[in-house]
């Protein structure tokens, strides 16, 4: 098969990597020349695997008429914020028909959308989904194994790209909750930096098992209005990669958390981190859309507040425990 991913960085190189040595005719979309070459002629990433060998039949372009013509799959990459501009830059050339897969975990700021949304705006005639799942780069690149989940509407479509896409560590299951896997991408890793927070801050264990269950039940009550599946969230998008990312060091949003809780600035961090954390992004949109939704995602607010209000991650702290007392299940999460 194939395959044009669009972005070169952690997750784009370890995703064609992966698919590469599975046979697949992988082609990488990268947007800076030096970088292109290096995987060309290098055989490495140096900017974000640099310890990974590539397999000599992943190429990386930055022509993305190079990159997309006659490809059968495209999958993307790149950070949440910049999908719409990138996916508009190709919009003319990208075969219509073929399936796309987001691999992105996140919601745009403006308006509030998934990276599935945004291509189906874009690209109408092409089927869209989305791959998920607890899945760090580096430990893919690596060949460890993983599990994720890959969603599309079309049952046949999901079964015949889960075909396509696993290998003998690489394993997909499959879904046709779109939106669910979607949400869920999105919400952990607002969840991982408020986890990072509460280590950095030295709260314990028992604090960071109560963000995680409390994240996973805010993940569901935002899911559940927005007509998700209630199973996807115990799932590999929701629970799996909540686990993971609230608990991994190898996590950049956690990270982030993490040099938050001991006392650093968020610019200061964003400013050596090199990678994206997503949820420094999507933590503005879910707040925005709770806000204006009368939705309560407490968790959220509070990791909006030490970002974007420079709130002193200990008084978020208190009045998240200073809460009124309450069921742990009310509507929506019990009828
Ligand atoms: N890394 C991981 O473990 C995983 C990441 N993801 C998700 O994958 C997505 C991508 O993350 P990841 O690969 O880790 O991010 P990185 O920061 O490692 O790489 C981002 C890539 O996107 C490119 N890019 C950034 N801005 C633009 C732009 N405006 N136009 C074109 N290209 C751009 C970068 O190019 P350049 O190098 O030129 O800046 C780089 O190739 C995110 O949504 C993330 O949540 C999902 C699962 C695992
Ligand atoms: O999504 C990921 C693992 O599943 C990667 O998490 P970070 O973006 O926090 O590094």
């Amino acid at each position: 098969m194939r395959i044009t991913v669009v972005g070169a960085g952690s997750w784009g190189t370890a995703l064609g990597k992966v698919w590469a040595e599975k046979g697949h005719e992988v082609r990488l979309l990268a947007r800076r020349p030096a970088l292109a070459e290096a995987i060309n002629s290098r055989k490495l990433n140096p900017d974000y695997l640099p310890e990974i060998e590539l397999p000599e039949n992943l190429k990386a372009f930055i022509d993305p008429g190079q990159a997309l013509t006659k490809t059968e799959v495209v999958v993307w990459a790149v950070p949440c914020q910049h999908l719409r501009e990138v996916a508009q830059g190709v919009r003319d050339i990208l075969p219509r028909k073929i399936p796309l897969i987001s691999a992105i975990k996140g919601l745009e700021i403006a308006t509030f959308k998934t990276p599935v949304e945004i291509l189906g705006e874009i690209f109408p005639e092409n089927p869209r989904g989305v791959l998920s799942g607890p899945s760090f780069a580096l430990e893919v690149a690596r060949g460890l194994p993983t599990a994720v989940v890959l969603a599309f509407e079309e049952e046949s479509l999901a079964r015949e790209l889960q075909e396509a896409l696993s290998t003998s560590f690489f394993r997909l299951y499959r879904s046709q909750d779109v939106r669910g896997v979607e949400i869920c991408g999105a919400v952990k890793n607002v969840m991982a930096i408020a986890a990072g927070i509460s280590d950095g801050l030295e709260l314990g264990l028992n604090a960071r098992a109560a963000l995680i269950t409390r994240g996973l039940a805010e993940m569901m009550r935002l899911g559940l209005t927005r007509g998700a599946e209630p199973f996807t969230f115990s799932g590999l998008a929701g629970l799996g990669d909540l686990v993971l990312t609230c608990t991994g060091r190898l996590s950049r949003n956690y990270t982030v958390g993490y040099r938050l809780g001991r006392g650093e600035e968020l610019e200061e961090i964003l400013g050596s981190l090199h990678q994206v954390a997503e949820g420094v992004y999507t933590v503005k949109a879910l707040y925005r859309f709770a806000q204006g939704a009368g939705l309560e995602l407490p968790i959220t607010e509070g990791v909006y507040q030490v970002l974007y209000e420079k709130e002193d991650p200990r008084n978020v702290l208190r009045r998240l425990l200073s809460r009124p007392l309450k069921a742990e299940f009310e509507p929506p999460l019990r009828p």
